[in-house]
């Protein structure tokens, strides 16, 4: 049955609603996993969708990403602000504060935000802006309003999350290099996985992550990039095959330096939605032996967002 979304809104036409009743994943995550790209969307009633939106979603409730979290095996979640929520971080901030102290988050802020704003969203548990390069999410935001930002986060101890596609890295790179923080990239920086992966256009991302070392990267979504499918879904163990090389490739070289999240709910899927504990099984694909994935799900993203856990055990 179609998922709703609440307070008079509507869902875009073609949406595809997250999916009911996952499987259980046969991988198992290590103890202190961590679901490190993940959104809540409203509900619509409660947080009205931002005006300036690109989609309108179904509901995706903190109730409901925690009830994934427990059923899949993770421990926490960071929670990504959606950009279906503008700058208006409301939902996220409740979900955070629902969480126990087990979601961390990424806000999306725009230059008038004050001081008091920023560190009531620090006190609730945001580590985090995020800045979106995707054309069909957000409209333009100037660089020198980013910069601005980036620059009052920093000292918080934030870090920034970009989000972008591969052909437009090299015109965004002076931006990027510039920024003072951590900054981690979303989904790998979109590659196009029907190009070879050691071609020049995935060389340039490797290239990005080589040369500074302030850059992370999220190892996430396959279900996006994927061409070839075939989708996770009806207990398919062979899903997105075409993905693997370049997840790989990525956590084999920078393994202190990846991350990976379900992305639940989903945003924008245009031709299947996956079945969330066959994207876990996805996992050992992409991070092959037990200490790249304590790695991946555990000591990086507790280094990054819940720092003052770690008693000198982790590396
Ligand atoms: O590719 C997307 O459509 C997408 C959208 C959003 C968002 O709307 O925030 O977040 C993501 O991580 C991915």
């Amino acid at each position: 049955m179609s998922k709703p979304t609440s307070g008079g809104f509507e869902k875009t036409p073609g949406w595809l609603d997250w999916y009911a009743g996952p499987s259980k994943p046969q991988f198992q995550l290590p103890p202190g996993s961590v679901d490190a790209h993940c959104h809540v969307f409203g509900p619509g009633a409660q947080f009205p969708y931002a005006p300036e939106r690109k989609y309108t979603p179904c509901d995706a409730s903190w109730e409901q990403l925690f009830a994934l979290r427990n059923h899949l095996g993770f421990d926490k979640n960071v929670i990504v602000q959606a950009t279906c929520h503008g700058a208006d971080n409301r939902a996220l901030v409740d979900a955070l504060q629902h969480a126990n102290g087990r979601a961390r988050g990424v806000a999306t802020v725009k230059r008038s935000v004050s001081d008091q704003d920023l560190q009531a969203m620090h006190a609730a548990g945001v580590r985090g802006v995020r800045f979106n390069f995707v054309k069909r999410l957000v409209d333009f935001t100037p660089k020198d309003e980013l910069l601005e930002i980036a620059g009052r986060i920093a000292p918080l101890g934030w870090h920034v999350v970009i989000y972008f596609e591969a052909v437009d890295l090299p015109e965004l790179w002076d931006f990027f290099t510039s920024l003072p923080t951590t900054v981690v990239v979303d989904h790998m920086g979109r590659p196009d996985v029907k190009k070879p992966v050691d071609g020049p256009e995935f060389e340039l991302f490797l290239k990005f992550m080589r040369e500074h070392e302030n850059v992370w990267s999220k190892v996430s979504c396959p279900e996006r990039l994927s061409v070839s499918g075939p989708p996770a879904l009806d207990g398919e163990r062979k899903a997105y095959r075409d993905v693997v090389p370049f997840a790989r490739k990525v956590v084999e070289t920078f393994p202190d330096r990846v991350l990976w999240g379900t992305d639940w709910p989903h945003p924008n899927l245009k031709d299947h939605m996956p079945d969330d504990g066959l994207l876990v099984d996805f996992i050992p694909h992409i991070a092959t032996t037990p200490e790249l994935q304590r790695k991946l799900l555990v000591d990086n993203p507790t280094r990054l967002y819940w720092p003052e856990l770690l008693n000198g055990n982790l590396k």
